[in-house]
C-alpha cells in the first residue's frame, strides 16, 4: 500500500517554479533517503507531504486522502524540522506531554530514556537550548511519537558526531522494533546510507531517480584510463561525468549498462573500471555541467 503518492506536482512561489510535475509514490514501512542539491525542492516536498502548504496543482495523497489542513493525517503523521514550531511557554517536559496527548502511538519511556541519555533536562525552554539541543530534542519528539509516516528534513543539523551517529543508531533500532515509513531528507548521503532502504534523488523539482540503495550502487562505474583513449571509448555510452585526471588521463562516470565483453574490450585498451560511492553518484548526476567545478576554470 502507498502511504505518500505525489502525481504530476507542481508548486509554484510566484514565478519560481520548485516542484515540476512531480511523481512518485512510498510504500509501507520502508526508509528513504531524500536527496538533491540546495534548492532541488525537498524541504517544499516535505511541506505539501506534512500537509503546511497546499501544492498548485496535481495530486498529493497521504494514506489516501490530501494531507492539507487534514486532522486525520496530521495525527498519524510527524515533520521534524529546523524550525518547528513549538509553543514557547512550556518547557520540553511539558511539551513531550503535549506530544503524548496528541500522537497515539506515543511511546514516553523511550522519550524519557533518550532525553536522559542526551542530557536534555526536562525544566529547559526550547528556546533555551543550543542548535544541536533543539534538532536532538526535535528528534526525540520524531522518533517518540512513532507515527506511520515520520519525516525528519535534515535532523542532524548542528548535532556533533557523536549525536549524529547516536541518533541513526537509536532511529534504527526503533524501525526494526517498530517498523514504519520514514523519509530522511539529507546533504551527507554517506552518514545516512547505511540506515536506508530506498533513495528519492530530486532535481529541479523533479524526480531524478527512486530505486534502492543497493540498485543505487550498481548503477554507474568509473572508467579511468588515457584521454585519447577513453573519449574514444565514451561515444555511445551515457556519461554522468568526466573529469580530467592530469598527465594525459582522464576519468568519467558512466551507467552501468555495459555487458562483460564490453568491458573486457575496453580492459584490452587498458581501461579502468572501479566503483563509485553513492553520495558521490548522486552530486555527479545532479550536477548542472558534466565536468563539475572544473568547468567553471575551463570556461573561456
Ligand atoms: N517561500 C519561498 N518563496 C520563494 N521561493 C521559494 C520559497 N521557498 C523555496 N523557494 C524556492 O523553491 C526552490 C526549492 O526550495 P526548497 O527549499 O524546497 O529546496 P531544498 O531542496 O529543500 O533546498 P536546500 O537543500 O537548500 O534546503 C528554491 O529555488 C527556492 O529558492
Amino acid at each position: 500500500m502507498s502511504v505518500l503518492e505525489f502525481e504530476n506536482v507542481t508548486k509554484t512561489y510566484g514565478k519560481k517554479k520548485a516542484l515540476d510535475e512531480l511523481t512518485f509514490s512510498i510504500g509501507e514501512n520502508r526508509i528513504t533517503g531524500l536527496i538533491g542539491r540546495n534548492g532541488a525542492g525537498k524541504t517544499t516536498m516535505l511541506k505539501i507531504a506534512a500537509g503546511f502548504m497546499r501544492e498548485s496543482s496535481g495530486e498529493v495523497r497521504v494514506f489516501g486522502e490530501n494531507p492539507f489542513n487534514n486532522l486525520a493525517v496530521s495525527a498519524n503523521m510527524i515533520m521534524v524540522d529546523n524550525d518547528l514550531n513549538l509553543p514557547a511557554s512550556l518547557n520540553i517536559g511539558e511539551l513531550l506531554d503535549t506530544a503524548a496527548s496528541f500522537y497515539p502511538n506515543w511511546d514516553m519511556k523511550l522519550a524519557r530514556n533518550l532525553m536522559e541519555y542526551f542530557r536534555l533536562d526536562l525544566k529547559q525552554h526550547h528556546t533555551g537550548l543550543s542548535k544541536g539541543m533543539k534538532n536532538t530534542f526535535n528528534a526525540i519528539l520524531g522518533l517518540a511519537s512513532r507515527c506511520p509516516l515520520t519525516i525528519f528534513d535534515e535532523p542532524t543539523n548542528g548535532m556533533d558526531a557523536g549525536v549524529r551517529k547516536d541518533f541513526y543508531r537509536a532511529l534504527l533500532k526503533d524501525y526494526i522494533a517498530n517498523p514504519r515509513t520514514i523519509i530522511i531528507s539529507s546533504h551527507h548521503l554517506n552518514e545516512v546510507e547505511d540506515i536506508l532502504e530506498d533513495i528519492l534523488l530530486l532535481k529541479d523539482g523533479k524526480q531524478f531517480l527512486h530505486m534502492t540503495v543497493e540498485d543505487l550502487r550498481e548503477y554507474a562505474v568509473v572508467v579511468s584510463g588515457k584521454e585519447e583513449v577513453l573519449n574514444g571509448w565514451l561515444s555511445g555510452h551515457e556519461v554522468f561525468h568526466r573529469s580530467s585526471a592530469g598527465f594525459g588521463r582522464s576519468y568519467a562516470v558512466v551507467r552501468n549498462d555495459l555487458s562483460e565483453d564490453q568491458i573486457s574490450a575496453a580492459m584490452k585498451n587498458s581501461l579502468e573500471f572501479s566503483g563509485i560511492s553513492n553520495e558521490d553518484l548522486c552530486l555527479y548526476l545532479t550536477s548542472q555541467e558534466k565536468g563539475g567545478i572544473d568547468d567553471v576554470f575551463n570556461k573561456n
